[in-house]
């Protein structure tokens, strides 16, 4: 068994997929959950993934993070949109000297975890999954399923290969999750929002998926537009973002099986969008530095619109961090 303890904040398409990974490597995992509790503190978890399906019968599952030991390594896996939740579910589960492994999509998270748990370590990860929560506690994992890990350092100052990140990443590699290490993490995050911002978004607003989207002259012209864009907001905070990434990204996702972004499927379910975090987070970024990305705000400004119709009808708050009226 490794030495490193692991929480799930979140055991839902990714959190499941990568704790169930690592548990089955030998690694000890805990596991947050909200609506799926009971069935997983029953049968534990079944994961059906195309690198071969498996059960987990028994996991430490937990309800409620006072009842959860502290880890050396707490892994965010809920959307961004719960985030408001972790100053009340981070602290408990985090050990003094333990790092804060953060999953999720967008830019700016690792910022906003330091002013919660400003003394401990933060890396950021970058998924490159394809991954739905099909039933409680039944994830399907249908592609993909590499991570970037980068530190942070106040300001995104780039803090090269840490031997933290070594660590994580050989129990990782150990569970079969392939791992890249990145020098620095914000080119890290402006790199996959070269993927997010065009897909994530015209996928809610045009009701398409990954491939229509490229089959189609206008938007595939569209989707290389926007991601010039994110190059500039990178470039806005100091990044390059090669031309020939931009040119990878489009091949690798004509290559891609026909895909429902999450966003998409958020969407489809009527559940709040992540708008802030991979959009409007991305708006602030650039707009700190005096530039403007017009066509990144046209699609966050239609999608606050879908999103609020969302919020409305449930009743309930998105709660996302943003001013929200960018
Ligand atoms: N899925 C994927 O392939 C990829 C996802 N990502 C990113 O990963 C992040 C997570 O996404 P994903 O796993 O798809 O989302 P899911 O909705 O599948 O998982 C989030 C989980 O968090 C749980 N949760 C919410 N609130 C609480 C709470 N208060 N206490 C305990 N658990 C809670 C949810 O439980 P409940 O269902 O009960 O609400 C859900 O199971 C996002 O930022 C996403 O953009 C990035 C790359 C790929
Ligand atoms: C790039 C992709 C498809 C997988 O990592 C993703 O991030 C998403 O659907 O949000």
């Amino acid at each position: 068994m490794g030495d490193i303890t692991y929480a799930i904040l979140g055991t839902g398409a990714l959190g499941g997929f990568y704790g169930a990974k690592l548990q089955k490597a030998g690694n000890e995992v805990h596991f947050l959950l909200k609506s799926d509790y009971l069935e997983v503190s029953q049968n534990g978890l079944v994961i059906e993934s195309k690198d071969g399906d498996f059960t987990l019968p028994q996991v430490l599952a937990y309800s409620d993070v006072e009842k959860m030991p502290s880890c050396d390594v707490v892994i965010v896996a809920l959307k961004t949109t719960q985030n408001h939740l972790l100053p009340h579910i981070l602290p408990p589960v985090i050990k003094d000297d333990g790092v804060v492994l953060v999953l999720q999509n967008g830019l700016g998270i690792e910022e906003e975890i330091s002013q919660i748990v400003g003394n401990v370590r933060i890396i950021g990860g970058l998924c490159f999954l394809c991954s739905n929560k099909v039933a409680p506690g039944h994830i399907r994992h249908l592609d993909y399923g590499q991570i970037t890990l980068g530190e942070y350092k106040s300001n995104y100052q780039p803090t090269g290969i840490t031997e933290k990140m070594q660590q994580i990443a050989e129990d990782f590699q150990n569970a079969g999750i392939s791992i890249e290490l990145a020098e620095d993490l914000l080119l890290g995050r402006w790199k996959k929002l070269v993927w997010n911002i065009p897909y994530n978004g015209l996928s809610v607003i045009l009701n398409a998926r990954t491939d229509e989207l490229m089959a189609d002259v206008h938007t595939r012209q569209l989707v290389e537009q926007l991601m010039y864009e994110v190059a500039l907001g990178a470039k806005s905070t100091g990044r390059v973002i090669p031309e020939s990434f931009i040119h990878t990204m489009l091949s690798y996702t004509i290559k891609m099986k026909p895909y429902r972004t999450s966003m998409k499927i958020d969407f489809d379910e009527s559940r709040p969008l992540e708008v802030e975090a991979i959009f409007g987070n991305s708006l602030r970024k650039a707009e700190t530095a005096g530039v403007n990305l017009p066509q990144i705000r046209s699609l966050y400004q239609q999608l606050k619109f879908l999103d609020t119709r969302i919020i409305r009808k449930q009743g309930t708050g998105n709660r996302e961090q943003g001013t929200g009226n960018r």
